[in-house]
């Protein structure tokens, strides 16, 4: 079957991810308790360093103070002075996130308080994607999508709409997905990838003397974050690094996760209590970009004249709006991401051209570009022969590399004159990948729980999740910009009266939308727009 691929675990690991018992590596038993994390901070970054030893491990932190209080040097996406290397002045720039966005502080980093003791329980939770196990999954899988206010944005005012749309839109797109997911073998291979990851990650961190449990929680399918979390709070983890699989940050997908992480959180006396700490993106980590470079090295060697090939960057789109109106990082992230893949690339004497286009459009709105089928079309058209597609926003195997890729694209690539085609696999349990990954989890673990979060001013700006609020706030402007819901009635020419009519006018618009998808005719079949969503 094509595009099917035959495997998708990594090897097996003798860290269950299933189990709930804490087995201690050698160096952490009460007899032999003298490791140390490998944390070395960039000096130059700092304006204090401070080495602690507690339990008899190792850390070292740093707050510079000549930025404001509300930011730190992200330190834990680089742990060595080699990593840092990697960095332009404007990648330097970037990482000077909200201190919230990175640290559980609201004020200084002072890692004193935290302890890294014997009864301290390490948990990771990797967020995802999640994707349909079965046909019969697509369409409550492609529902519970289309219901996130992250992936489709409806003014405050039209909020109440969301599920009725996601009802709609996906039963309206069930078909289409369905066919897609029938040719790569019945359903989405990505729950057993992440798994795999998580497994590999945990024998990587076990490797290193940090006996953490490793846990998946997806955004729209099984195994939900939500059954994630229940997992970590019948384990008594005390300690939680939150890693999303994504390497670039998206409103859309890292940062709905982090928005209903932080719901969850909010809500849950166990969690508010939990430390922890949140990577919010890691594609500039020097073993990611290694990774990939080398992945990208080996199948430029497979092409005949390899030199000839033009390097070809395909991530999933995100709608315009999300980064031109909602601020969304995404697209600064991605092209910092392949400039760096490509300056690895030529520190291995590997200076072939390349692009980046966006693929995966869902829908009527104008979406990032170049779009990736435009973009293959004009190259065969300015007479490029080979082309090595890289998928660049996701670490896994999924739909969009498996049929879109490597089916739809490559026919799309060899009718437009393009003579060979080759792709690049998705990073998998590409060891220096996952080691690199544990090495982040590492680098913060020093910034989990920095603070006491117990007290209640704490709770209300809770970090990072309080923070990664402020974070998303930050690039939501239209959300900060919406007025707050109208609960009272009031007479007259008032916001009450808008919201109303506004509703009511809503109301009959989807009225005659289920009327035009039941019946097949209307105004959206004749402008030609209820097809797109198909
Ligand atoms: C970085 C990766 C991704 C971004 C950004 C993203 C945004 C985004 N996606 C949709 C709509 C759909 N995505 C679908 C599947 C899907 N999306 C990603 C990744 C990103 N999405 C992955 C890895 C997958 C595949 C999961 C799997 O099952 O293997 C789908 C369903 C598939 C289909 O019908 O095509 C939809 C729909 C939007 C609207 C969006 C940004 C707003
Ligand atoms: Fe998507």
């Amino acid at each position: 079957m094509k595009g099917l691929i035959q495997s998708h675990a990594c090897s097996s690991s003798p860290y269950s991810s299933s189990s709930s018992t804490f087995l201690r590596p050698p160096c952490l038993t009460s007899t032999s308790r003298n490791c140390k994390f490998p944390l070395q901070l960039p000096q130059a970054m700092c304006s204090s360093q401070r080495i602690y030893r507690c339990s008899g491990v190792h850390m070292e932190a740093c707050h510079n103070s000549y930025l404001s209080k509300n930011h730190i040097v992200a330190r834990f996406s680089w742990g060595s002075s080699e990593t840092q290397s990697l960095f332009s002045k404007q990648s330097l720039n970037k990482l000077l996130l909200p201190l919230g966005a990175l640290v559980t502080s609201q004020t200084q980093l002072d890692v004193s308080n935290v302890p890294i003791v014997d009864e301290d329980k390490i948990g990771v939770l990797l967020l995802n994607l999640g994707g349909p196990e079965t046909l019969d999954d697509v369409q409550p899988f492609l529902f519970n999508l289309f219901a996130d206010p992250d992936i489709i944005r409806l003014p405050r005012l039209f909020r109440f709409l969301q599920m009725p749309l996601a009802q709609f839109i996906s039963v309206l797109r069930a078909p289409k997905s369905k066919e897609g997911y029938a040719s790569i073998g019945g359903g989405s291979p990505l729950r057993q990838i992440t798994d795999a990851q998580a497994e590999e990650l945990m024998k990587f961190l076990w490797e290193k003397n940090v006996p953490a449990k490793v846990y998946v929680g997806m955004r729209y399918w099984h195994p939900f974050t939500e059954e994630a979390i229940e997992q970590i709070k019948r384990d008594r983890i005390t300690k939680l690094v939150v890693l999303p699989l994504y390497p670039q940050f998206s409103i859309s997908t890292s940062g709905s996760s982090l928005r209903l992480l932080e719901s969850i959180f909010r809500e849950d006396e166990y969690l508010v209590n939990m430390q922890h700490t949140v990577i919010p993106s890691w594609y500039q980590r020097e073993g990611y970009i290694k990774a990939m470079a080398k992945l990208i090295e080996n199948e430029l060697k497979k092409f005949g004249s390899p030199e000839e090939v033009m390097i070809f960057f395909s991530a999933h789109g995100v709608p315009l709006a999300y980064v031109e109106e909602a601020g969304d990082p995404y697209k600064a992230e991605m092209e910092e991401c392949v400039d760096l893949i490509m300056e690895e690339l030529e520190k291995r004497k590997i200076t072939n051209s390349y692009t980046l286009a966006y693929q995966s459009r869902v829908g009527p709105v104008e979406w990032l570009k170049p779009y990736t089928d435009e973009t293959i079309i004009e190259l065969g058209q300015k007479g490029v022969k080979s082309l090595l597609a890289v998928p660049i926003s996701f670490v896994s195997e999924h739909i969009e590399t498996l049929e879109e890729i490597d089916v739809e694209y490559k026919e799309l690539a060899l009718k437009s004159g393009i003579e060979k085609w080759g792709r690049v696999p998705a990073l998998g349990c590409e060891p220096t990948f996952i080691s690199d990954l544990a090495d982040a989890v590492i680098e913060s673990l020093p910034y989990v729980g920095a603070m006491a979060v117990s007290n209640l001013e704490a709770r209300q700006s809770l970090v990072p999740l309080g923070s990664v609020e402020e974070l998303l706030a930050a690039y939501d402007s239209q959300r900060r910009e919406l007025p707050p819901p109208v609960t009272m009635w009031e007479w007259g020419w008032t916001k009450s009266a808008e919201t109303w009519n506004g509703r009511a006018a809503m109301l009959a618009v989807l009225v005659l939308l289920v009327l035009e998808v039941t019946t097949g005719e209307g105004f959206l079949h004749q402008w030609g727009i209820l097809p797109l969503f198909r």
